[in-house]
Formats: C-alpha cells, sequence, structure tokens
C-alpha cells in the first residue's frame, strides 16, 4: 500500500467511514437475490489466496452450476460457470455487462478512464471498437504477416544459440511485433527507450489495477485529499504515472507522423487510420488514435508471449503431438532440407493440425483463466437471479476448459479435438473474452503464434531434459509456466543455415 508515515489520522478517519460505507454496500447486495455461492469466511471471503484455487474453481461449477457469487472482502462478485450462462448473460445481454470495474488509482487518478480496454464509457468504447474494427480486421493483419514470420525465424535462431533463454527472447518477439504494428517502428534491441518505456508502462499498469496495492481503491473518497497532506504521496504517484503514459502514447505517435511527412512510413495500425481519417484522424480525432495505438502493446504483448510458453511447455509434455504436427508439415510442405523455405502464414490454411494445436494452447492452458473482469452497468435478472448494477462479473474460463463432457481426459493436450469436423465445430474457443469486450486483437494474436507455430516446430526439436517437471505459476491473471529447461536441435541437417539466409533475403526485399 502506498499509505506511509505519519498519514494516521486520515487513514483511520478514511478506514472508519470506509467499513461504514463497505457494510452499507454489502446489506444492499444481500438483500437482493445474488446468485447461490459458497459461504463466505467472514472479512476475508472466499479468496484466503489458496494455493490450489483452480480445483476450487473447478468444484464450485460443479456444484453451483451456470452462475454463482463469491465474496471478496465480503464484497460480492458474480462468476459465470457455463456456456449457457456465457450466452445469455454476456453475449445477450452486452450492453449491460460490458463495464470494467472502477479503479480509482488506475481510472481517475492516472487517467486511465480513457483507455481502450478499461473505460466503461460506452460512446468511448464504441470509438475504439470501430477502430480496432477498421485496423485490426484480418484482412488489415494480413499486412504484418511476413514481419511475423521474420520474428520466430530469428526466435528459432535464437533459441538454438541459447535455449535457457527462452522467455525473454520469445517475450522480445511479441514486443516488437507489437510496436511494428502498432507504429511501424523496428525495435532494436532489448535496451531501445522506446521498448523500456512500453515495460514499464506495463508495470505500472499491473500495480495499479492489481486490488490491493493502493487504499485509495477501497477507500475512494481519499482521492480528495490535497497532496500535501501526509500520506497521500499516492496523488504524486498518480502524476508521475500519468505523465509516463502520456509519454509512452505520445513518442511513437509522433514518430509515425515524421515518417508520413517524410513519405518514409512503414504499415501500421497508426498510419493506416492517419491515412484514412486525415492527419487530424477525422472524426475520432488524434487522441483516441494514439490511446487504441497504446493498447496494442499493453494488450498484446504479455498475452501472446504467455501463450507461446504455453506452447512450448505442450510440445515438450506432449513429443507425439509435435511430432504428429512436424509429420504434417512434412507431408504437406515438403521434406525440408537445402533448397526447401521455412513455413508462411499463407501455408496455415493447408495445415489443420498444426491450426487445431494453436487452438488446443489455448484451451489446455487458457491465457486468462478467470478472463478478465466486466461490470455491470445496469441490473439484469436472469433465471430469478439478480445481477445487480456495479458488480463485478467474470467467467470462469478455467472450469470450462477442464469440463469433461466438452473435452474429454481435458488435461491431456489433444489437438485433435479441434479439427474440422462436424462434432469439432461446436467445440467451444473461449481464449479471447466476451460480449462487447471480446478481445480486438484476436486475429493478430492467432497470426503471431501461427508464425511461432509452423516456424518453431518446422526447424526445431525441442525436449526437456530427462527428469525436469514442468509448473505453473498461481496466479490469477495471466497463466503460463514457470521457467524449466529445453533442449533444442536442429530438424535437419541445414536447417540454421536457411533460416538465416531467409532472414537475410527478407532484409534486402
Ligand atoms: C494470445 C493472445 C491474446 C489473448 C489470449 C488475449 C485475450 C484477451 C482477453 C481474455 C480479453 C478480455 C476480454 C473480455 O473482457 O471479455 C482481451 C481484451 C483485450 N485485448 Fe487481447 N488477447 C491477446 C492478444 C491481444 C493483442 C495482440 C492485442 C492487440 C491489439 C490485444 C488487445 C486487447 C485489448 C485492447 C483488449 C480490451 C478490449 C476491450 O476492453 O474492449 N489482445 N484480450
Amino acid at each position: 500500500m502506498m499509505l506511509t508515515g505519519p498519514s494516521l489520522w486520515a487513514a483511520l478517519l478514511a478506514c472508519i467511514s470506509g467499513l461504514i460505507v463497505l457494510f452499507w454496500k454489502l446489506r444492499s447486495t444481500s438483500s437482493s437475490q445474488l446468485p447461490p455461492g459458497p459461504s463466505p469466511i467472514p472479512i476475508l471471503g472466499n479468496f484466503g489466496l489458496p494455493k490450489d484455487f483452480r480445483t476450487k474453481f473447478i468444484r464450485w461449477a460443479d456444484q453451483y452450476r451456470d452462475v454463482m457469487t463469491v465474496r471478496v472482502l465480503g464484497m460480492p462478485l458474480i462468476v459465470l460457470n457455463s456456456r449457457r450462462a456465457i450466452t445469455e448473460i454476456f453475449e445477450k445481454r452486452a450492453a449491460s455487462t460490458f463495464g470494467r470495474p472502477e479503479r480509482v488509482m488506475a481510472q481517475e487518478l492516472v487517467g486511465l478512464s480513457e483507455d481502450a480496454g478499461q473505460t466503461s464509457d460506452l460512446k468511448l468504447h464504441r470509438e475504439y471498437r470501430r477502430l480496432f474494427s477498421l485496423a485490426m480486421s484480418p484482412r488489415a493483419v494480413q499486412a504484418y504477416a511476413p514481419y511475423q514470420i521474420q520474428q520466430f525465424r530469428q526466435v528459432a535462431l535464437d533459441l538454438l544459440r541459447s535455449p535457457a533463454g527462452w522467455e525473454g527472447t520469445m517475450t522480445r518477439a511479441v514486443s516488437t511485433i507489437a510496436y511494428r504494428v502498432a507504429y511501424g517502428y523496428d525495435i532494436k534491441d532489448v535496451d531501445d527507450p522506446m521498448l523500456v518505456r512500453a515495460n514499464k508502462a506495463m508495470q505500472i499498469t499491473e500495480k495499479i489495477v492489481t486490488p490491493g496495492n493502493f487504499l485509495v481503491d477501497v477507500l475512494p473518497f481519499l482521492k480528495y485529499l490535497p497532496e500535501w497532506v501526509p500520506g497521500a504521496d499516492f496523488q504524486r504517484t498518480a502524476k508521475v504515472y500519468q505523465a509516463h503514459f502520456a509519454e509512452t502514447r505520445e513518442v511513437p505517435f509522433r514518430l509515425v507522423e515524421q515518417a508520413m511527412a517524410d513519405g518514409t512510413a512503414k504499415p501500421s495500425f497508426v498510419a493506416t487510420l492517419l491515412e484514412e481519417h486525415g492527419a487530424e484522424g477525422g472524426q475520432y480525432g488524434k487522441e483516441r488514435i494514439m490511446w487504441s495505438a497504446a493498447s496494442i502493446h499493453t494488450g498484446g504483448t504479455d498475452t501472446s508471449a504467455a501463450a507461446i510458453h504455453n506452447f512450448l511447455a505442450a510440445m515438450v509434455l506432449f513429443p507425439e503431438v509435435q511430432s504428429t504436427a512436424q509429420a504434417e508439415l512434412d507431408r504437406i510442405l515438403g521434406k525440408p532440407g537445402r533448397g526447401t523455405s521455412p513455413p508462411t502464414l499463407e501455408d496455415r490454411e493447408r495445415l489443420p493440425y498444426c491450426c487445431a494445436l494453436l487452438q488446443e494452447v489455448l484451451r489446455w492452458q487458457p491465457v486468462a483463466p478467470f478472463s478478465l473482469p466486466h461490470a455491470m452497468v445496469r441490473e439484469e435478472v436472469w433465471e430469478g437471479w439478480t445481477l445487480p448494477k456495479g458488480v463485478i462479473i467474470f467467467a470462469n474460463v478455467w472450469a470450462m476448459s477442464r469440463d469433461e463432457r466438452d473435452f474429454p481426459h481435458a488435461d491431456r493436450f489433444d489437438p485433435t479435438r479441434y479439427l474440422p469436423t462436424a462434432s469439432s465445430s461446436s467445440k467451444p474457443t473461449f481464449g479471447f473474452g466476451f460480449g462487447r469486450r471480446v478481445c480486438p486483437g484476436q486475429h493478430l494474436a492467432e497470426a503471431t503464434l501461427g508464425a511461432a507455430v509452423l516456424t518453431l516446430l518446422w526447424a526445431l526439436r525441442i525436449e526437456l531434459p530427462a527428469g525436469v517437471n514442468v509448473e505453473w505459476r498461481e496466479e490469477y491473471g495471466v497463466n503460463r509456466p514457470k521457467w524449466f529447461p529445453i533442449e533444442v536441435k536442429e530438424r535437419f541437417p541445414g536447417a540454421r543455415e536457411i533460416l538465416r539466409q531467409s532472414l537475410l533475403q527478407q532484409q534486402t526485399e
């Protein structure tokens, strides 16, 4: 918490008033018909941060079925446990469930209420979604395919040289893709100030959206304290953060403007929108374009990197799946060797097993096991249960990914579940969220994952050293494995040389 030093009177008063507000809210919500749920542990609620919280959420989903209420610090949270509830509540009642939770520090004080992923302002959110649908459509993202492929050819070479560095190598590749897509900017290396600034912005975001880091989120009226009051140092911190976010948005945007003026701009999200709507951004204005471009790095980096880390874990834990995918590559593209070229994203449509493998990565270890929280913007009643205005509501994606009715032997990594057959067309995919908030970067993300899957499987054989276990981080947010050692070999003699040559050739094109 950022309340330190001689803040004590203010804090004490704040705490007492806060508790009154909390209990008042609690009383008023508990009098309505909330969905059933596990009995709350007084004050702490259901989240004593149990080690096995995922198992708990599966058990609760079995017990309470479609929709349940869990309580954190006595406050109710609604959880949707089934596809039926998601269709009925997140999709059919999307206008009521599209909000985001209120976060005083992040949104009001740091100013992220204008952020595409955080705003609950209907008009603003619509504008962002229109910008994304223009410049992130399946067609628009095709322009970035060569660059995505190029990045993963480099990743394959880096893995051969330094397998232990896989986490950083893959994360750097997706950050680089994000900057190229957003601004046409090529990140030079890990010390590139553009990347350092963006990574710091991501760290700040994580800090300010994590519940419990700032007392002002629990006791919102503290936001009225002027910054000179002892203990109100969060006000100064908020200003520093706000300035950092503004710089992160503005510096690369100005570079695109300059490059467009010089006639040297590369294709990018910002360049596309400024070309389409004029230098001032037309009906949207520059500000909206600036904010939406910034969310490509914030929304797309950690998530895409985690999905690729999960892919790597699947390949070493299920080597027979790795072999089957490689057999498909060889059958369709021809035996690799001298005179052949690595796959491109256009090959995806001829490679159903590799595409199914990608979907299975997102099911087997969903990147966001509880998706992102939405908030009710108005009250709804569903099957007799009240979903009150203002309440946080989220999807139990983890339990759905482990539902044996949809996915027999759900812990097994089995791409055949998603092969294009009559029965697989009804298999749920839920890795990218729901309703009006569904991830606008899905097509870009799938192409990035596709580039990783095709390139790495074509060039490399990746294995787990004997006796090594793969474990997952027990976090509520992004789901990814802990670091583990890997062994990486060329899958055929000359793979390294072909990758190098293809990169040289791409540079001259
Ligand atoms: C494998 C990679 C990715 C995964 C698994 C993923 C997943 C998600 C999920 C679960 C949500 C929340 C949806 C909801 O609230 O219902 C989301 C939202 C979002 N994602 Fe992604 N995402 C990925 C990549 C990307 C990329 C590449 C971008 C770049 C444009 C992006 C931009 C966003 C934005 C801006 C939002 C907020 C949308 C809104 O609130 O309206 N994501 N994503």
